[in-house]
């Protein structure tokens, strides 16, 4: 089996909102992937909407046919709203502090277990299926199955970073941390900072890993290889890692 590419167009809706009006235009983007190959698409809304709005998520849900997996933190009350008014396949819960410029950290899923079971339970009692963003670290995915949660997300940034000093040690504890997932029952996750040059590797050491959402670099490589021709590199790195 082969893991999922869903791609997160937060960078477009950046783009877009440079000048204030609709080009490029998400939508047509979204459904563009699509056609193209990936097999999701990945949104991750902040309250201050400086890439994707609340409104681009519903425009969104009425337009594409793919998994649609929405990213934020469940402890603004608006993004839990805009979760269960749009009801997406995914909903991964991302503990970020205000101002980050992006995510930089999984849950401390110790410490904050009791919340995190409360909110896996409203999400999955609408039919949302939820995955918790994590470091590679056994105790946190611990943490993560007794929250009651379908997957968790390991946060990739630390392996794109070691990567080209050492691939082997950098995928370490991520390869652990899959096979402690796996022993709990969760599905597997992953991203950050994946791209062409290190999602394949990681693919093949990380067991059973059932979707990756990629945006930055992805859509960096779109600018010289064309969206069309940069989704099939993609899928073509995670083909030839199929489990
Ligand atoms: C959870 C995660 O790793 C990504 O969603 C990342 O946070 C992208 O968000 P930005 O596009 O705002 O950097
Ligand atoms: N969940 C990770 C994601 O959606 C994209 O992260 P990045 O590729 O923009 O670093």
């Amino acid at each position: 089996m082969a893991t999922k590419l869903s791609v997160n167009i937060n960078k477009i809706a950046t783009l877009r909102n440079s000048r204030g009006g609709n080009n490029p235009d998400l939508v047509k983007v979204a459904l563009d992937c699509e056609a193209f190959g990936a097999e999701g698409i990945t949104v991750h809304p902040r309250p201050d909407e400086r890439h994707i709005r609340y409104q681009d998520v519903y425009d969104l849900k009425a337009a594409i046919s793919t998994e649609f997996n929405i990213e934020g933190n469940c402890r603004e009350q608006k993004f839990v709203d805009l979760v269960l008014a749009n009801k997406p396949a995914q909903v991964t819960l991302v503990p970020d502090a205000e101002g980050q410029i992006t995510s930089n950290h999984g849950w401390d899923t110790g410490k904050h277990r009791d919340y995190l079971r409360e909110m896996v339970s409203v999400f999955q009692g609408a039919g949302i299926r939820v995955s918790i963003f994590v470091d590679p670290v056994v105790e946190m995915i611990q943490g993560a199955a007794e929250t009651g949660t379908d997957r968790i997300e390991l946060y990739t940034e630390a392996y794109a970073h070691n990567y080209y000093e050492s691939r082997e040690k950098a995928v370490l504890p991520y390869a652990a941390a899959a096979r402690r997932a796996h022993e709990l029952g969760l599905g597997l996750n992953a991203g950050h900072d994946l791209d062409l040059h290190n999602l394949r590797f990681f693919a093949q050491q990380v067991p059973g890993l059932l979707e990756v959402s990629i945006g930055h670099a992805l859509i960096c490589d779109a600018i010289y290889l064309g969206l069309e021709n940069t989704i099939q590199q993609y899928l073509h790195q995670l083909r030839e890692s199929a489990y």
